[in-house]
C-alpha cells in the first residue's frame, strides 16, 4: 500500500480550556489525526498535560486517531496510563532512553499502542535506524522541542532524505514550523505525515490549510509505502 499523507495539527497553541471543541473543529476540517503535545517541564522548558487530560478528551471524541508526542525525561513512566487513556500512537524522544530504546519500543507495543521515535534536531539520524524495525513512525523534529510557533530547521530535511532512502515504506513524521510556506521542502525530502500547529490552528480557514499541505505531500509520496491506520 502507498505510503499516505497524514495531517496531524498540533493543539499546543490551541485554546486548551476549550480542547474538546478544538480537536473536534480539526477533524471536522478534515485533519487525519491529533497531535497531542505531552511536556514535563524537565525534557523541554515547558508543561503542558498528562494522561488524565488525554482521557478526558478520548471520552469526548471516540474514534480519532491520537498521538501523543512524548516531550518527557521518562517515558517507560506514562505507557500504560497513556494506553488506557485511549492513545493509538506513543511517540517519545530516543535520547532521555537512549540505552532502553528497545525495550520501551516493546513496553509500547505490548500495550497496544503503535511506536514512534523521536528525534531532536542535535539527535543523528543514524541513532534511529537501529531501532526502525520496532516503529511505525519517526518523527524528525524541525525545532528545538518545547514551543510552538517557531522557525523550521531545513537543515533537518538530509535525516528525512536519508531514511525515506533507506526505508521506502516507513511513516516519517516531521513537526515544528511547518506550514504553507514549508510543507513543499518536506514533502521533496519525502516526510508524509506533516504535524502542523500554529499553521492550522491560526488559520481563518483550517479546512484549506490542511488540504493543501495534505495535497503537496500527495504530489511527492511514492506508491511503495505504508501508513499508520
Ligand atoms: O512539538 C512541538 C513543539 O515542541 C510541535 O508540535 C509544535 O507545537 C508545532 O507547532 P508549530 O511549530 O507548527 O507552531
Amino acid at each position: 500500500m502507498p505510503v499516505q499523507a497524514k495531517i496531524g495539527p498540533s493543539i499546543l497553541n490551541a485554546d486548551l480550556a476549550d480542547l474538546a471543541n478544538e480537536s473536534q473543529k480539526l477533524l471536522d476540517n478534515g485533519a487525519d489525526y491529533l497531535h497531542l503535545d505531552v511536556m514535563d517541564g524537565h525534557f523541554v522548558p515547558n508543561l503542558t498535560f498528562g494522561h488524565s487530560l488525554v482521557k478526558c478528551l478520548r471520552n469526548k471524541i471516540k474514534k480519532d486517531f491520537f498521538e501523543t508526542h512524548m516531550m518527557v525525561s521518562r517515558p517507560q513512566q506514562w505507557i500504560e496510563p497513556m494506553a488506557d487513556a485511549g492513545v493509538n500512537l506513543y511517540t517519545f524522544h530516543i535520547e532521555p532512553v537512549m540505552e532502553e530504546v528497545a525495550n520501551v519500543c516493546r513496553k509500547v507495543r505490548e500495550s497496544g499502542m503503535k511506536v514512534g521515535l523521536a528525534l531532536k534536531p542535535g539527535t543523528e539520524v543514524q541513532v534511529v535506524e537501529r531501532y526502525v524495525d520496532m516503529a511505525d513512525v519517526v518523527l524528525v523534529m524541525t525545532v528545538e522541542p518545547g514551543f510552538g510557533g517557531q522557525s523550521f530547521m531545513a537543515n533537518m530535511m538530509p535525516k528525512v532524505e536519508r531514511l525515506r532512502t533507506h526505508y521506502p515504506n516507513l511513516d516519517i513524521e516531521v513537526d515544528g514550523g511547518v506550514g504553507p510556506n514549508t510543507i513543499e521542502t518536506c514533502a521533496k525530502a519525502g516526510a508524509n505525515m506533516i504535524v502542523s500547529g500554529t499553521a492550522v490552528i491560526q488559520a481563518p480557514n483550517q479546512r484549506n490549510v490542511i488540504n493543501l499541505l495534505r495535497d503537496t505531500v500527495q504530489k511527492y509520496t511514492n506508491d511503495a509505502c505504508t501508513h499508520v491506520h
